[in-house]
């Protein structure tokens, strides 16, 4: 039966009002018969002293449909209103964290073309042995430091992956030097990106001071920037896919979610291989140079409805807002027979054999997608795969800066994305997305993702995780 949105917030106060304003796409919420079954409602409202709010991923214990006619006019009217406020009160930072993260796949298109030319180890271990390079610390100091720039240091605390520690040993002198080279080469085409270098290069102690200054422990209140310089070291170090992510939260709630791909194929097909092949074809068959074959960065502002990719600068380019940026949505296949389920290429950091089972379990035919990093999230915001599963083993903590951006921007491209229980990934209490029910799970639409969240309840205890 169709419903006023104000009834329904006031009937069921449990549902989660975010401030969001979605396309009409995401208007719909398929309707349940099972008790606390997962649910997808963006409603427009008008609630409380006459603030428009939208109603979101929630559960929902009963069996109405809602239509997008509950969006009467004068709704409509408030949610532009609210929407240019939204759009003004984050305009700055989205602009600056595109901007930055942009520079920041420029440095490591460089460092990973010196990776591939040169045999050398450059790879280095973290106390927990998991891979760090140049490219970590190099793109940590330069968002920190253009970040503290356009905010002013004081306004600017950021949650980060790196620390200084390892860095600053007598025998990281070489790699410490190496860093400091890194962020200045990058910082001094500042200008060419729209932001400003320093007028010297940067010392020493200011590069480690800017990695250190990440020592933010995030939480529910207040802003702060989640950052994984290289999510995917393991990809990057391989040649092959990594990600640049960066996102603002704001009350523990992701509000700006950027994720820079450098080697996101626009030819969708080409996810499924190294890209060791894709760099083989083009040097067969180069790209001229005004043709967008590859690299991209994806982007959402919370409650925008919208998100958007736009091309690396190539060359000597400059970079000129909003720099030839093109709508994402997510893809409108809800049949699990023609949906490509993607998910980490270790199996260490996820149970391939349990994904595979609820992949065969729900209908899903096609090959898994393996790719490294964040890109997962990219490819389902584009529509170039329809689930993203993550089930890591127990006693794993995933971390925010790994998730925060990827979340927004799926969001806002209008999929779904919550933990294996329904709930969504809960971005304020500290590093960590604490209260995980079992996995993460982002899909396109809310169909095939209430096909999977049952497919995990009905498996789960038989699965070894
Ligand atoms: N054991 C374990 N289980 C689950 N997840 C882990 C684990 N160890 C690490 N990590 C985190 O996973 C990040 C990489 O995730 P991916 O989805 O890119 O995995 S994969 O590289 O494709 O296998 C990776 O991000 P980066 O360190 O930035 O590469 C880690 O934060
Ligand atoms: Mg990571």
């Amino acid at each position: 039966m169709p419903l006023n949105c104000s009834s329904l917030v006031t009937q069921f106060p449990f549902i989660q009002t975010t401030r969001r304003l979605l396309n009409p796409h995401h208007v719909k919420f398929h309707s349940s018969s099972s008790l606390f079954s997962f649910q997808h409602i963006t409603i427009c409202n008008q609630y409380k002293n006459k603030t428009s709010h939208l109603v979101s991923l929630s559960k929902f214990d009963t069996n109405y449909s809602v239509s997008s006619s509950i969006m009467e006019e004068e709704e409509q009217h408030e949610s532009l209103t609210l929407d240019k406020s939204l759009e003004a009160k984050y305009s700055k930072e989205l602009d600056v964290a595109v901007r930055a993260v942009q520079m920041a796949c420029f440095l490591c298109q460089k460092v990973q073309e010196n990776f591939i030319s040169k045999s050398n180890n450059q790879v280095h271990s973290k106390d927990d042995n998991s891979p760090v390079t140049v490219a970590d610390w190099s793109v940590q100091a330069t968002v920190s430091w253009l970040l503290s720039e356009s905010f002013g240091s004081k306004n600017v605390s950021i949650v980060a992956e790196e620390d200084v520690q390892s860095l600053s040993k007598a025998e990281a002198a070489g790699l410490l030097e190496a860093v400091v080279k890194t962020v200045n080469n990058c910082l001094a085409e500042a200008p060419r990106f729209g932001l400003q270098g320093p007028l010297i290069p940067l010392g020493t102690s200011e590069v480690l001071e800017a990695i250190s200054r990440c020592n933010s422990n995030g939480g529910p209140k207040g802003r702060f920037w989640a950052l994984d310089p290289v999510d995917g070291t393991l990809g990057f170090v391989r040649g092959d896919q990594y990600a640049v992510a960066l996102s603002l939260i704001e009350n523990g709630e992701p509000v700006v979610g950027v994720i820079g791909c450098p080697n996101y194929p626009m030819r969708k097909e080409w996810l499924s291989y190294h890209h060791r092949y894709h760099r083989i074809i083009s040097k067969l068959t180069p790209p001229t140079s005004e043709s967008w074959d590859k690299g991209c960065v994806m982007y959402a502002r919370r409650g925008s409805g919208e998100a958007w990719i736009q091309p690396l600068i190539q060359g000597n380019k400059k970079l000129v807002w909003p720099n030839s940026a093109r709508p994402v949505n997510v893809s409108s296949i809800e049949n699990p027979a023609l949906a490509t389920f993607c998910e980490p290429v270790e199996r260490s950091n996820s149970s391939h054999s349990f994904t595979a089972g609820l992949a065969h379990s729900v209908g899903v035919r096609k090959q898994p997608l393996r790719v490294y990093s964040m890109v997962k999230y990219a490819a389902i915001a584009r529509g170039d795969a329809e689930i993203f599963m993550k089930f890591a083993r127990s006693g794993y903590k995933e971390k925010i800066w790994d998730h925060a951006a990827g979340a927004v921007i799926i969001e806002e491209a209008g999929g779904v994305v919550t933990d294996a229980g329904g709930r969504p990934l809960d971005f304020s209490r500290g590093i960590y997305i604490e209260g995980l029910d079992r996995g993460i799970i982002a899909c396109a639409g809310a169909k095939l993702h209430e096909k999977i969240i049952r497919a995990v309840d009905a498996s789960w205890d038989s699965s070894s995780l």
